[in-house]
Formats: structure tokens, C-alpha cells, sequence
């Protein structure tokens, strides 16, 4: 392993005019990124004083560190962002609720990357949202943060010998001998850390309500997943991600599958209950997203491979077999699913135009549907959020030839005493 000591200097140090970066970081501590059998960059902390080990991955987004940070997939990785400068909006409000109860910013109540890499950090910054800045918050939220990194030559490390693990270690000196053991996030369930604890209900607002409910399977589900299910018009029951579904599907109008961080195959109870519902429940429309569309293809008797660097940006072509039109769509993910592995009854739906990894898969008898990118966005383009229009438009139909809704009679007392919001 390459590793670097650095000269005793006091723990406040002066940082160099010339290295372009603000003068602010004659305040901050020195700071150390360590890539497992790799290199090792010296920078500047500027978020928590707390030394973190994970997988560092990267972005190519230029906007949405907030909603990026707070995306329950994002669970356990050092997210290494290529944009050079982070931090100049600041930071909204991580509390702030919409009409839907639903949180008005951020996409999870808490930051959920354990730390972020940055080749210049903006300690000033400015926005009519913003709230406090990058820097208070990543250290109120326990967030390690290193700016006055080469993200460039971190990057290109990255993407020739991909994801890995990596340290971000705070303090004048470090030394690699004594340095705990690297973390694998991936030998560990991290949707089990993220997911609800126990059944929640958000009740559509009565002049949104088109009498709808869906069950949401919560492996980590972003915030604006529900929110673009509510302001069409549903009332959702989330449930924990291993709940067996499978037992109660028939009581909702949907099963959507939200995305999640991590390994796949670390869900097999949900596989096995997604396997029973769809054997069971042979017109209930479903949609996937992400690790749901994964979990899907999984319970379907396919495979998935992680991928050499994953894709983690805001901009990224996906090719829509059905209509063969392309579509700019976000995504964050490090796995993704064999195509090849896809059973007859199933078809790929999208592909990547950059990769042509899967993007998407279609059921051709029943109304189930999944895509690996997230049409919800935030942050990134709406382009692809007629999928949620499509899966309501299969719930109609659903709801139409199965006359009653059972759903919203059955379920009136029950939904009444569940909580109102994530139980953590
Ligand atoms: N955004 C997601 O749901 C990510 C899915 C999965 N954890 C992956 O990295 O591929």
C-alpha cells in the first residue's frame, strides 16, 4: 500500500494563496484520504472531526449534493464528487415539511454517505433555501469532509480500477500502520439500517386523493419516490423491506419497490416474498426503482453483477426500447442487472447508452415494470417521470377489473393507527 507520513505541523496550519482555494482553510485541520492498495491525498477537513472508512465512489453530478448526501443509497460510501466546487448554494432546510408531510429538501432526515470528498469546498455560500452551509452541516451531522483533493487523479484512479475502499482520516499526522482495518459496506445488509422499523401511512390529501392505495416496500426509499406517488393521487402504507408482502398484496390498488443501498442479494427474504406476490397476484401492478428493480429481477429467477464503478450522475442516456426514444435520466448505482439472466417472460425496457448496462425491465403479461435509473430525479432531470403516470394508468385498469377497491374499504380502520412518518 502507498502510504504517505506527513511532517509534525500544528494543528492549525496555513494553507497557500497559491493553491486557489479560499482563505478560510487557514482554519481548517489537515485531512487524509486513503484508497485501500492505492493513493493517498492530503487535504483539508472541513466537516466532522471523526476519521471514517467505507466505499469511495464517485459522481458526476454538478448540482444536488443535499438531495445526493441524503439518499439512503448513498448508505456507507465516500461519495467523491468530480464537480470542483461544492457547497456555493449551502444547504436548505433538513426539516422543512411539504403538504404531504413529506420533507421539502433533503430525501432522508439524515446524511447518509459517511463522508464526502471535494476538490474545493465553498465555506461561504448563497441561496434563498440555504440554511447553513456545507461545512456546519457535515459537522453537526457526524460527516467527515475533505476538500483540496486532485478529484481529477482520484477519479481516473476510480474508473480505471474502480470502486474501492478508503479511509478519510482527520489530524496533523497519519499513519497507515495503526490504522484499524478498511470497511466493506458491501459484506454488510445496509438496507436493513436504512429501512422503516415498522408499517407507516401517508394519507393522500383529500383534494389530491383519487382513491388510491399502494403498498411501498421502504428499502431506503427517497423521499421524492413518495411524494411523486402522493401528488398523483395515493395514499400509501410503507412497509419494512422484508415485510411478507405477499400476505396482505391484495388488500392494495400497487406494489412499488423503492431503491436502497448496497448488495442485492442481501434482500433474499424480500426476493422470496416478491416471488410469492408475483405467483400469487397475477394482475397486481408493480414498479420497481433502482435496488427495487434489481430485486425484482432477482425474484424472477435472473442475476445481478456489481458493476466496475457503478453510474452516479445526473445526465445519463437511457434508450427506451419500447418507444426508442432516449432519455436523460439520474441515477446512482453499483450494481445492475444481467439481461442476459431475464427470464422469457420478461424484456429489457431501457438500455444505457453509455455502458448499454440494463436500465429497465418489462413483464409481458403482466403490468409490472422496473428501471434502474430514478425517474423521480432530485437531483436531475424529470424526463422519465411519466413512468409513475404509467403505473398509475396499470392501477386503473387493475382497480377497474377487479370492481371494488378493496384496498381503501378494507384498510380505512387498520392505516387510522399506524404512525404518520418513517419509524427510525
Ligand atoms: N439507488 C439505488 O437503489 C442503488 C441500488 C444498489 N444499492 C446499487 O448500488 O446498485
Amino acid at each position: 500500500m502507498l502510504s504517505l507520513r506527513l511532517p509534525q505541523l500544528s494543528k492549525r496550519f496555513l494553507a497557500t494563496a497559491s493553491k486557489g482555494f479560499t482563505n478560510k482553510t487557514s482554519q481548517l485541520d489537515r485531512a487524509t484520504l486513503t484508497i485501500k492498495n492505492g493513493p493517498v491525498f492530503n487535504g483539508y477537513s472541513f466537516g466532522a472531526d471523526k476519521n471514517v472508512s467505507g466505499e469511495a465512489v464517485f459522481t458526476t453530478s454538478l448540482v444536488g449534493y443535499p438531495e445526493s448526501m441524503t439518499d439512503p443509497s448513498y448508505k456507507g460510501q465516500i461519495l467523491c464528487f468530480t464537480q470542483p466546487l461544492i457547497g456555493n448554494y449551502g444547504v436548505p432546510s433538513s426539516t422543512k415539511k411539504d403538504e404531504f408531510n413529506l420533507l421539502k429538501y433533503m430525501e432522508s432526515p439524515t446524511v447518509q454517505c459517511i463522508g464526502i470528498v471535494v476538490a474545493d469546498a465553498a465555506l461561504e455560500y448563497s441561496h434563498w433555501t440555504a440554511v447553513e452551509s456545507l461545512q456546519q452541516w457535515c459537522q453537526r451531522s457526524g460527516v467527515a469532509a475533505i476538500s483540496g483533493v486532485d478529484t481529477r487523479q482520484l477519479v481516473s484512479y476510480l474508473r480505471d480500477k474502480g470502486s474501492s475502499l478508503a479511509k478519510i482520516t482527520i489530524g496533523e499526522e497519519y499513519d497507515a500502520d495503526e490504522d484499524a482495518a478498511f470497511e466493506d459496506p458491501g459484506s454488510v445488509n445496509l438496507v436493513h439500517k436504512v429501512t422503516t422499523k415498522a408499517p407507516f401511512h401517508i394519507a393522500c390529501p383529500p383534494e389530491h386523493s383519487k382513491g388510491i392505495h399502494i403498498a411501498v416496500l421502504d428499502c431506503g426509499a427517497k423521499e421524492n419516490i413518495l411524494r411523486c406517488l402522493v401528488e398523483r393521487g395515493a395514499s400509501l402504507t410503507v412497509f419494512p423491506y422484508n415485510y411478507p408482502i405477499h400476505k396482505i398484496a391484495n388488500k392494495f390498488d400497487g406494489l412499488f419497490i423503492s431503491n436502497g443501498p448496497g448488495d442485492p442479494t442481501h434482500c433474499s427474504a424480500t426476493t422470496e416474498n416478491l416471488k410469492a406476490t408475483m405467483d400469487q397476484h397475477h394482475e397486481l401492478p408493480i414498479f420497481g426503482i433502482c435496488l427495487g428493480h434489481q430485486l425484482l429481477a432477482l425474484a424472477s429467477g435472473g442475476k445481478t453483477v456489481k458493476m466496475k464503478y457503478g453510474n452516479r450522475a445526473h445526465n445519463i442516456p437511457a434508450l427506451d426500447l419500447k418507444s426508442g426514444k432516449c432519455h436523460i435520466t439520474s441515477q446512482n448505482h453499483g450494481y445492475a442487472v444481467d439481461e442476459t439472466s431475464l427470464n422469457s417472460d420478461w424484456e429489457p425496457f431501457f438500455t444505457n447508452l453509455n455502458d448499454l448496462s440494463n436500465e429497465g425491465m418489462i413483464h409481458k403479461h403482466k403490468p409490472i415494470f422496473s428501471t434502474q435509473f430514478h425517474p423521480e430525479a432530485k437531483g436531475g432531470p424529470l424526463d422519465t417521470a411519466f413512468l409513475f403516470d404509467k403505473f398509475f394508468k396499470n392501477i386503473e385498469v387493475y382497480k377497474a377489473t377487479n370492481g371494488l377497491n378493496l384496498g381503501a374499504i378494507d384498510n380505512s380502520l387498520l392505516v387510522d393507527i399506524l404512525p404518520k412518518e418513517r419509524v427510525i
